[in-house]
């Protein structure tokens, strides 16, 4: 798989916008009949996207990881990001997942196998994967089941729903907190005002937005941002010294993941707008 390396706040300043985008921006996530997974040097974190077609897709990748099996040294979390229903088999165990439904699996499992249940409409899975030191259970969370929070308001633009699926009060994990936040329809911003987190970096995808809408998505320590522009079911590496913060064309959706120290959804460094550059 692709492999993304680090870099600090005082090298990126000097970053031109094609560097940035090379270093953070993953574009081609979702290709029918593949898996395509990037592994990132913060909190090596996995991020990766599979359309199951005719047959099964493995979740494996033995050359770049050198283990026997994937989640050997691993945990995963899945999203169905589609409107088509997918199955996921964890060591014979099936588990069908419907739009929003999200599905971890523990270390130690040596077979997951992601199918579409029509081929034809294929299910789209987003696949994020964080190191891992012991087994918790595999377990499967619908959207009505994650631990809801209403943020913003109106008059800031930033109105939206977050949910909490794998976290402190919902699926546990050893580091990988993984949700969905919706923008409420003419409400553009998402974590505006921004804050970072030093101790865990971040992964966002963007999607439910049309072919045509963009995101600006902000990054860059807090004095000094720079943006991409991302397109539709586009992720975005979050360094942990970095803000994570976009506005749309449109209202949008979109996955975060985390991993690193402290499993502490809300261990936050806030900035005040006041301090943007
Ligand atoms: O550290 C937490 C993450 O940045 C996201 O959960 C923020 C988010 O989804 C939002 O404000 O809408
Ligand atoms: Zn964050």
């Amino acid at each position: 798989m692709e492999i993304r390396y680090a870099t600090n706040p005082t090298d990126f300043k000097h970053y031109t916008g094609e560097r940035i985008r090379n270093d953070f921006l993953i574009e081609n996530l979702f290709e029918e009949g593949t898996i395509t997974m990037v592994y990132s040097h913060y909190d090596r974190l996995i991020v990766g996207g599979a359309v199951p077609t005719d047959k099964p897709l493995e979740l494996e990748d033995k050359e770049t990881l050198k283990t026997e099996y994937f989640l050997e040294r691993r945990e995963v979390g899945f999203f169905n990001i589609s409107d088509n229903k997918g199955k996921i088999t964890v060591n014979g165990d099936t588990y069908e997942l419907g739009k929003r439904d999200c599905l971890y699996v523990g270390k130690g499992n040596e077979e997951v196998l992601i199918e579409s249940v029509d081929p034809s409409s294929p299910a789209k899975f987003y696949v994020v994967s964080a190191t891992a030191h012991k087994t918790y259970p595999t377990q499967a969370m619908k959207l009505e089941e994650a631990t809801h929070r209403h943020l913003g308001d109106d008059s800031q633009s930033n109105k939206r729903d977050l949910y909490q699926y794998i976290h402190a009060d919902g699926i546990q994990s050893c580091q990988l907190m993984m949700g969905m936040t919706f923008l409420s329809p003419n409400n553009m911003w998402n974590t505006m005002p921004p804050h970072v987190h030093d101790r865990r970096m971040e992964a966002y995808l963007y999607f439910d937005l049309d072919e045509d809408e963009k995101i600006m998505h902000f990054m860059g320590s807090p004095e000094d941002t720079r943006k991409i522009v991302v397109s539709n079911e586009q992720a975005v590496l979050s360094p942990p010294w970095s803000i994570h913060s976009g506005v749309g064309t449109k209202n949008y959706t979109f996955i975060w993941a985390m991993a690193g120290e402290n499993y502490t959804f809300d261990d936050m460094d806030h900035v005040d707008k006041n301090d943007l550059k």
